[in-house]
């Protein structure tokens, strides 16, 4: 298993968010959280990416137990998430937000030039807009421009926080079949969804409510019994 978590319980100051949370990720799958509001699926990330700590519980990744492991560590692990919002700046071009996504790791400047050249032939839409500024970019684009991002840091487990998150239909559909693009290319995502549109997209799905565990099953099960979802999504 690329990623374990057993029994995590954690929250914020003395307010319990997450009661005794298991899951399992296995290198090369696709695999969604699904909870509505409040649930706690955010604070999951935040947990994964080690800005909360765990109170009792494990978390392992590549079989190593994370512990106190700081952000910046788990990075350069390859335990990598898309900063919530976005997080794109700005203010700077196209290239040079991508150039900021390499930060986590030490790389010479022609592995760079040559990931890019790679992860830019994923994003065609990004490639001709090198020198624009990323407030020029929609909102779609800009999620892209997150995801490339964050591929120049080489992720091997990349978190997401609502990949689909105030945007079109169409848009969403788009950026899932690169995910499934991303992990042909070897990446390994975590994606936290309040709607089922990942589903589609993902392998196996973990439902989630009141910071507990409701549910494992394969996303095509899920989907094929629409009732299902929609049950513990109110
Ligand atoms: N910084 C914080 N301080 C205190 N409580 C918080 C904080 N962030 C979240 N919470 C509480 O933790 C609980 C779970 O929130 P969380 O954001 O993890 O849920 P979520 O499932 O991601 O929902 P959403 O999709 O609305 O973000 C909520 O009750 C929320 O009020």
């Amino acid at each position: 298993m690329l990623l374990e978590i057993e029994d995590a319980r954690t929250g914020y100051g003395r307010l319990e968010v997450l009661h005794d949370v298991s899951l399992k990720v296995a290198e090369g799958e696709i695999i969604t959280v699904l909870g509505p509001n409040g649930t706690g699926k955010t604070t999951l990330m935040r947990l994964l990416s080690g800005v909360l700590p765990l109170w009792s519980g494990q978390v392992r990744f590549d079989g190593a137990d994370l512990g106190r492991t700081t952000p910046e560590k788990r990075a350069a692990l390859g335990l990598c998430q898309l900063p919530e919002g976005r997080g794109i700046f700005q203010t700077l071009t196209v290239g040079e937000n991508l150039h900021l996504g390499t930060a986590s790791r030490k790389a010479s400047a022609a592995q760079i030039r040559s990931d890019r050249d790679r992860v830019l032939g994923i994003f065609p839409e990004l490639a001709g807009r090198l020198a624009a500024s990323a407030s020029s970019l929609s909102g779609g684009q800009q999620q892209m421009l997150a995801l490339a991002r964050a591929m120049m840091g080489r992720p091997r487990l990349l978190l997401i926080d609502e990949l689909s998150f105030g945007l079109a239909p169409r848009i969403v559909h788009d950026l899932f079949e690169v995910v499934r693009e991303l992990r042909d290319d070897g990446v390994t995502f975590l994606i936290v969804e309040q709607q089922a549109s990942a589903l589609r997209v993902s392998d196996r799905t973990y439902v989630m409510r009141n910071g507990r565990n409701e549910l494992d099953r394969a996303s095509d099960e899920l989907l094929a019994s629409n009732d299902l979802v929609a049950s513990y999504l109110r």
